[in-house]
């Protein structure tokens, strides 16, 4: 039996204000000239169902989200994404370029809020089968720098009204995962100028592409 065209999955991710929005532009740009047949979607979110849980996770409220619920509320909102779009866009042979996937899951749910990533990895297997990301681009820089230039784009959700030490753990579990799996991870340094981190996406965009 012949396969079926199967496009990438790529992951963009990191901590609050590495630089995502603007490198995403970049690398939808780069997909574009190369002629590559993409979707560019975000967790939480990418259908109407998970932007609404998405909406409730990133709201701030006075009530004390617990631990578990907003775990299994991100997991909710992925196990609809995935059948709705990024399965059906990758069967096509298209690439999906998603802002945010299960690492951000290990990074804020598991580093930040000390769930246990035993736990995130059982709802991975049953919301994911055996589907992970071909490649992750994960912007690493000091959540000193991120904030600041965070504070530039906006009013704090939920999340990024955290603590200092959030961000810490958060930024060392991202870099604990793309250390576990050097393969799969392109660890690419954001605190440099913004050409930088673009020169350094081009040659992971390349060499993914190459892989195909
Ligand atoms: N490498 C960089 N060096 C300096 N400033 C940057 C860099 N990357 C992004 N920025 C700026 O930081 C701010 C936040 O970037 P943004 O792409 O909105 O981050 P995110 O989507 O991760 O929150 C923007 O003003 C952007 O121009
Ligand atoms: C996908 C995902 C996101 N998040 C959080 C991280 C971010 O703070 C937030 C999503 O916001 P983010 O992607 O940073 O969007 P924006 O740039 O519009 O602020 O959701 C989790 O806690 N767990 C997850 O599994």
């Amino acid at each position: 039996m012949q396969d079926l065209p199967q496009g990438k999955f790529i992951t963009l991710e990191g901590g609050e204000g590495v630089g995502k929005s603007t490198n995403l532009r970049f690398i939808t740009q780069w997909l574009d000239e190369q002629g590559i047949s993409y979707i560019q979607t975000r967790e939480p979110g990418g259908t109407p169902l998970a932007e609404q849980l998405r909406s409730l996770l990133l709201e701030k409220r006075d009530e004390r989200v617990d631990p578990t619920a907003e775990l299994l509320m991100v997991f909710a909102a992925r196990a609809q994404h995935l059948n709705q779009v990024i399965k059906p866009a990758l069967a096509q042979g298209k690439w999906v370029v998603c802002d945010r996937f299960t690492d951000a899951t290990y990074a804020y749910q598991g580093g930040g809020r000390g769930l246990d990533w035993a736990l995130i990895a059982q709802l991975e297997q049953t919301v994911q089968g055996d589907l992970r990301p071909d490649s992750v681009l994960l912007l690493d820089v000091d959540p000193e720098i991120g904030l600041q230039r965070a504070a530039s784009t906006g009013a704090a959700d939920r999340f990024e009204s955290e603590q200092m030490d959030f961000f810490r753990k958060v930024r060392a579990a991202y870099r604990k995962r793309a250390e576990g799996n050097p393969e799969c991870y392109q660890l690419i340094d954001a605190s440099v100028p913004l050409e930088e981190v673009q020169q350094s996406l081009a040659a992971a965009l390349q060499q993914i592409a190459g892989g195909s």
